[in-house]
């Protein structure tokens, strides 16, 4: 670990009976990054995130965050200290507009209930930041919009609002471009080229056009393990990624 490290994953191990989803994988997010993990369907990388989280156990390793072991930290613990996922689409509150679904996590991450949801669109604690996030990620206009009406691109930008809602120091966005067209996938990279000039990023995607225009650094993850760690060229050019992963394609 250096001490540009905001993140520091360290020999981490995540057993499932004889698989070994995370085998001894080591890796780091260097602060003000958006360092992408690619890798082949069933590598590892959404149960890294959950490792990450805190939403499954790892059966042994380290993860140091902001300078802390995670060990003890619980998941809403880690979410406090600024270790956000996006939400997934299942829980945003359809039926409740773009703007109260912001609202509802920027009241939340202050520390107070739900209880008082009808009023949040008209509290300007709560709406002047949610606007901004909004304004942000590209979705200003949908503001008045109830979340179920949306199109599955604007719900999956709406998953990150409400992530940056809590404030984090870095943003865990498990594919955010999956189900999208190639319009709205493009429209998200835009947004994510602003985002990460204020936040540091991890990012697993399948979409190598994505990655690969958006990443300042990419691990390539095979069976839990990471083969190999660069900026986009080097992994591009790395004969053990082409081989295992990305073909031709690169
Ligand atoms: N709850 C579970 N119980 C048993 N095995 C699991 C469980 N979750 C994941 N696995 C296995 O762990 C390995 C890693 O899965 P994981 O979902 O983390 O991969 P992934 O890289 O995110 O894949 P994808 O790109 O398809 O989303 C796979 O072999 C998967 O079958």
């Amino acid at each position: 670990m250096t001490e540009q490290d905001l993140l520091s994953v360290e020999k981490l191990v995540k057993r499932y009976g004889g698989l070994l989803a995370t085998d001894d994988l080591s890796l780091s997010v260097r602060e003000g990054e958006l360092h992408a993990i690619i890798g082949p369907n069933g590598a590892g990388k959404t149960t890294l995130i959950k490792q990450l989280t805190g939403e499954i156990p790892s059966d042994s390793g380290k993860i140091t965050f902001a300078g802390q072991n995670l060990k003890r930290l619980s998941e809403p613990g880690r979410s406090h200290i600024g270790l956000a996922r996006s939400f997934q689409i299942t829980s945003l509150f359809q039926e409740f507009t773009v703007l109260e679904n912001v609202c509802l996590a920027v009241q939340a991450h202050n520390g107070h209930s739900f209880r008082f949801w009808k009023k949040v669109n008209k509290d300007k604690n709560l709406t002047d930041p949610a606007l901004d996030i909004l304004r942000r990620i590209g979705l200003e206009q949908r503001a008045d919009t109830a979340a179920a009406n949306l199109s599955h691109g604007e719900q999956r930008q709406l998953e990150i609002a409400v992530a940056l809602a809590t404030k984090p120091k870095l943003l865990l966005l498990d594919e955010p471009m999956a189900g999208m067209s190639k319009e709205d996938s493009e429209r998200l990279v835009e947004r994510l080229i602003e985002l990460k000039s204020r936040h540091t990023i991890l990012l697993v995607e399948h979409d190598m056009d994505a990655v690969f225009s958006l990443a300042d650094r990419i691990s390539v993850l095979v069976y839990g393990r990471a083969i190999a760690t660069g900026t986009p060229d080097e992994i591009r050019n790395n004969d053990d990624v082409r081989q295992a992963y990305l073909g031709e394609e690169a």
